[in-house]
């Protein structure tokens, strides 16, 4: 019999197994990813999505903190066609309900079919399936949550590798990975770390020669601040953005950006270089895309997929972005040469 629930909109409810206690609401969306379950449930830019992967076994290699990108599980809860132990207990560890034995691929066609849609979980002994579809009931459009940066950020500013060689970067953080400051770090940056509210004043006082916007959850469109930091340092100080922060640096500076259907979540996803013909493969999550980059940013990557902006530049203002995760954990490592591009951009 059924000890778990996850209700779909439309009143849909699917029966499965509980390998974590709880209830939990968010927006269901699908990795195809099939390594780095720690590093995509460590990821902030999953806060306030239910996760499901695609792949049929997750956990077979265990669980390790120094693959974890963060201090905590951000998805609010996990769906998988089979869950090992390992992964079972750290989730449940972590307050996090989890379930399994249920038709992922029912889930990833529903979502194909009618784009990323609200979900509830009630998984556990006593729950029931009202349970599941009173979470549900509850749960809000991602773009509603309108101060998500404070569940993510940093609260006071953190610095790493404190007088560093290389260039001074200071990276806003709307919900950072953190193989994002380690692979600053490992060129010799000295990353201040900020507040995704952080202000020009704070940024002014350490001098930056990079401004840096992060990933992160949600709606590009909720991260005023940072965007209010692009436009004061465009021109006078270089830019970089990864995911959310190529889309906060694009609506700062006249470009628009949308929603996507279900969006790109996996490790597998082509990107073409306009200017090399290259096309790398590249990790990727996200759910928004920039729609109309704007006339100061030129689209210099594609997905080969969809031909979504994968990537914009502008050489003379010295902007780079991306829209997939160049500190590629859990890789592949074909797009690391970006932090080179734009510690060069700083004068490295
Ligand atoms: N990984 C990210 O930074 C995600 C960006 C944004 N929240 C999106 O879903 O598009």
């Amino acid at each position: 019999m059924a000890d778990a629930y996850v209700a779909i909109e439309g009143d849909r409810v699917i029966e499965a197994r509980a390998r974590a206690p709880g209830t939990a609401r968010g927006e269901l969306v699908f990795t195809t990813a099939y390594t780095g379950y720690e590093e995509s449930l460590t990821d902030p830019s999953y806060e306030e999505q239910v996760l499901t992967f695609s792949y049929p076994l997750i956990g077979n290699y265990g669980v390790r903190e120094e693959r974890f990108e963060s201090d905590r599980v951000h998805p609010r809860a996990a769906v998988a066609r089979e869950m090992t132990d390992d992964v079972a207990e750290w989730l449940e560890s972590e307050g996090i309900p989890a379930v399994d034995h249920l038709d992922t691929r029912d889930i990833v066609t529903e979502i194909r079919d009618e784009g990323a849609m609200k979900c509830g979980i009630a998984a556990g002994a006593d729950v029931t399936e009202q349970d599941a579809l009173d979470e549900l009931h509850g749960c809000k459009h991602m773009s509603d949550h309108t101060d998500i940066g404070a569940q993510v950020s940093v609260d006071e500013v953190e610095v790493h590798n404190e007088g560093g060689d290389g260039a001074t970067v200071a990276l806003v953080d709307c919900g950072a990975k953190g193989s994002i400051t380690e692979s600053l770090v490992e060129r010799d940056a000295e990353v201040h770390v900020f507040p995704y509210d952080a202000s020009e004043d704070d940024v002014a006082a350490v001098d930056p020669d990079l401004l840096f916007i992060s990933n992160g959850p949600g709606d590009p469109e909720n991260f005023e601040q940072a965007g209010e930091l692009v436009e004061t340092y465009v021109g006078d100080v270089p830019l970089a953005g990864i995911c959310l922060g190529q889309q906060v640096v694009a609506n700062a500076l006249g470009g628009e950006t949308e929603k996507m259907e279900f969006g790109h979540r996996g490790v597998n996803q082509p990107v073409r270089d306009l200017r090399s013909n290259q096309v790398v493969m590249t990790t990727q999550n996200h759910g928004y895309t920039v729609a109309d980059p704007g006339d100061k940013l030129d689209v210099t990557q594609v997905n080969v997929n969809d031909d979504t902006p994968e990537g914009l530049e502008n050489d003379d203002l010295n902007i780079i972005t991306r829209q997939y995760h160049p500190e590629a954990n859990p890789g592949p490592h074909d797009s690391l040469g970006f932090f080179d591009d734009v510690l060069g951009m700083a004068g490295e």
